[in-house]
């Protein structure tokens, strides 16, 4: 599981090790884990996690372009919006809050998304996350920091014209509660006030990576694609 992997990376400091640990409370597990793959009942891997954030606004393209990339490149996805329309399925104890959140065009309370994130990523194998539509808020960043413990390698902004993103979610056709004229219009006034800052945030970091989303599905991987190829030649990815 990925939690151990990550733990177990040689380039990770010790220091840094404990400190991830503790904030995962798994340091249990964590020796269980080493202790596990002494006697060979884990097959040992040594991957370091590497962290993709896919941001942009309700109709950018970011589901889309996902599927492209893990196709290409491997990715384990993670859709916020994904796991929370689960849990509304599941009838969660969370489930009504997050469907009225949803309907409402507003972002459900960070530790709920955090939480959902978290467990995925300890439940795979995989160590390459693109974590789609997520972070929404600076709450929502900061959150993820403090529970996982670790900040992303790359952020992807797709960047579109609003008139192209309301035209895009109302043909969607996926049967989604927030797909309408209504919600969509309160999508957009969150996403300049709430998901900017965080742009900008990761754009004064240097991690930012912009697509200009308009134009086919092809045409914009191809704007995606050299971002991961560069980084596939490293030995991080
Ligand atoms: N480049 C594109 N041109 C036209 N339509 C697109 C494009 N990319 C995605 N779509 C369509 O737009 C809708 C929204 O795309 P999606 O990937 O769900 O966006 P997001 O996850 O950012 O909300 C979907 O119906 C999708 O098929
Ligand atoms: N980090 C997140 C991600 C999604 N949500 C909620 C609020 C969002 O409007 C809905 C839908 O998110 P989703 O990423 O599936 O939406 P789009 O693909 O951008 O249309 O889920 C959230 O509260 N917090
Ligand atoms: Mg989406």
């Amino acid at each position: 599981m990925w939690r151990r992997v990550a733990s177990l990376s040689s380039s990770i400091s010790s220091s840094f090790l404990a400190q991830t640990a503790s904030r995962l409370n798994t340091w249990e597990s964590l020796t269980t884990g080493i202790a596990q793959q002494a006697k060979g009942v884990i097959a040992p891997k040594e991957k370091t996690p590497f962290i993709t954030f896919v941001l942009g606004g309700p109709g950018s393209g970011k589901g889309t372009q996902c599927i492209k990339i893990v196709e290409t490149f491997g990715f384990a996805h993670l859709s916020a919006g994904d796991l929370l329309r689960r849990e509304i399925a599941s009838k969660s104890a969370d489930g009504a809050m997050i469907l009225n959140t949803i309907k409402e065009g507003k972002i459900v309370p960070s530790q709920v998304t955090v939480k959902l994130i978290q467990k995925e990523m300890e439940l795979s194998d995989n160590h390459k996350f693109l974590i789609d539509g997520f972070p929404r808020t600076e709450e929502n960043r900061v959150s993820f920091e403090q529970i996982i413990g670790v900040e992303p390698n790359v952020v992807l902004f797709f960047d579109c014209p609003e008139e192209e993103m309301v035209k895009r979610v109302l043909n969607r056709n996926e049967g989604r509660v927030d797909d309408n004229l209504e919600t969509i219009k309160k999508r957009l006034t969150v996403f300049q006030a709430l998901s900017l800052p965080v742009i900008n945030y990761y754009s004064e970091k240097g991690k930012l990576y912009t697509i200009k989303a308009i134009g086919t599905e092809d045409e914009i991987f191809e704007q995606v694609r050299p971002i991961f190829a560069a980084f596939e030649k490293r030995p991080s990815l």
